[in-house]
C-alpha cells in the first residue's frame, strides 16, 4: 500500500473521534503485514486521565484481533507540523513495532513527515530492560 492511501484511511479514522473536551482529532492508520489496515481515533472521557490516543487505539485494536506484525503507521491531525505523537503512543509503538518499521506523520494542509519507530524514540525503555 501507498504512502498517500495510509494517510487517507488515517483521516477517515480521525472522523471517528470522540473529542467533546479537546475538540482535537486525531486519526491513525496501521498496516499490518497481510495488508490490514487497523482505523485508530483518540477517545477522550470526562475523566480525563482515561482518554485514549489514535495510535494506542489502532494498535491495541490490532493486537486484540491477534495481529502483531506491522510495516507502517499514518497518523494526522490538524495541526502546523506534522502532528507529534505523545510520549505514551512512542513507548508503546516502540514496544510493539519494529525498530526499522515506517511512521508516517501529517497534518490536514499535507505536510508530512516519516521516520522509523527506533527515531520516533531513541532508547526506549524494552522488555530487555527488565532483565537482571
Ligand atoms: O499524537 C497524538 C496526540 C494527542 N492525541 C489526543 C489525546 C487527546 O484526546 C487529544 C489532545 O491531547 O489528542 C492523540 O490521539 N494523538
Ligand atoms: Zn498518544
Amino acid at each position: 500500500m501507498k504512502m498517500d492511501q495510509l494517510i487517507g484511511e488515517a483521516k477517515i479514522a480521525r472522523d471517528r473521534a470522540y473529542v467533546p473536551y479537546s475538540k482535537f482529532k486525531v486519526g491513525a492508520a496501521l498496516l499490518s503485514d497481510d495488508g490490514q489496515v487497523f482505523h485508530g481515533c483518540n477517545i477522550e472521557n470526562a475523566a480525563y486521565s482515561m482518554c485514549n490516543c489514535a495510535e494506542r487505539t489502532a494498535l491495541f485494536k490490532a493486537y486484540s484481533d491477534g495481529v502483531k506484525n506491522f510495516s507502517a503507521i499514518a497518523v494526522v491531525a490538524d495541526t502546523d507540523r506534522p502532528v507529534p505523537p505523545c510520549g505514551a503512543c512512542r513507548q508503546v509503538i516502540s514496544e510493539l513495532c519494529p525498530p526499522d518499521m515506517k511512521v508516517v506523520l501529517t497534518n490536514l494542509k499535507g505536510d508530512i513527515s516519516e521516520l522509523t519507530v527506533e527515531e520516533l524514540l531513541p532508547g526506549a525503555f524494552s522488555p530487555e530492560d527488565l532483565h537482571e
